[in-house]
């Protein structure tokens, strides 16, 4: 049985002090909800130790948004996963569409940082979605395929143990517009499909498989309650603890 993943992606968003006080709150919140299901937060890099600071002993986990595949170095500007490690960041967002879209990463590059995610024994969650004209033209499956055998290349079936899928249609996210339940489920379940044929049956029914793009407190549950759908990553309504709460919910209730 896979336990749903509640991941907040704060994105370049809070200032240290609400930042802080999101993270005392969701403490206060879903501590007791981490018995059940898993809570993820990921705050922009400057905010990582005091977030992580704030959750201590919680249950609630603190990632990344980004890394990169290089060991520490001559690379201005990037952040090192050994850093991270050190830190005691458990997870790392990867190949988000802001970061393929506005920043220009590729599947090559995404892959690299994938492989040295899990050889730190850092969990990679690679995010895979189409853009609404890709959508419109019945490229979605295509592009899912295209991504998930970029970014997974020489990924073994012992290193997808601690690899989390994020299926975020592009045209959904930050735009109030969310793929339907049915929507969701029929990507996902081609992503595990995808995930069968590439590894294994076991390897496909142990993978999470979360969605992305719009969640909210109102949508959650008929998302989370579709039959591949594993959990969430959440942005905007991961900003306010009175959102993120009621989404970690749905996951504990759906929960067994
Ligand atoms: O990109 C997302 C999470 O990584 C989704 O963002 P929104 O929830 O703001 O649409």
């Amino acid at each position: 049985m896979r336990r749903y993943l509640i991941a907040g992606n704060w994105k370049m968003n809070t200032t240290r002090q609400d930042g802080v006080a999101l993270a005392k709150s969701l403490v206060e919140g879903a501590a007791a909800a981490t018995k059940k299901v898993d809570v993820l937060v990921c705050p922009p890099f400057p905010y990582l130790i005091p977030v992580l600071d704030a959750v201590k002993d919680s249950g609630i986990a603190v990632g990344a948004q980004n890394a990169y595949f290089e060991a520490p170095g001559a690379f201005t500007g990037e952040v090192a996963l050994d850093m991270l490690v050190d830190l005691g960041c458990k997870s790392v967002i990867l190949g988000h569409s802001e970061r393929r879209h506005v920043l220009g990463e590729t599947d090559a590059i995404i892959n690299k940082k994938v492989i040295a995610t899990r050889k730190k024994g850092l969990q990679a969650i690679l995010c895979v979605g189409e853009l609404l004209e890709e959508r419109k033209a019945e490229k979605t499956e295509a592009v899912l395929d295209e991504q998930m055998a970029g970014g997974l290349k020489d990924v073994t079936a012992e290193m997808m143990a601690d690899v989390v899928i994020a299926y975020e249609p592009v045209w959904a996210i930050g735009t109030g517009l969310t793929a339907s339940p049915e929507q969701a489920e029929s990507a996902h379940a081609h992503l595990r499909k995808w995930l069968e044929t590439r590894y294994t049956p076991d390897v496909a029914k142990a993978t999470r498989i979360l969605y992305g793009g719009s969640v909210k407190a109102n949508n959650a549950e008929t998302l989370l309650s579709q039959a591949n759908v594993d959990g969430a990553l959440v942005g905007g309504a991961s900003l306010k603890a009175a959102d993120f709460l009621p989404i970690i919910e749905a996951g504990v209730k759906l929960s067994k």
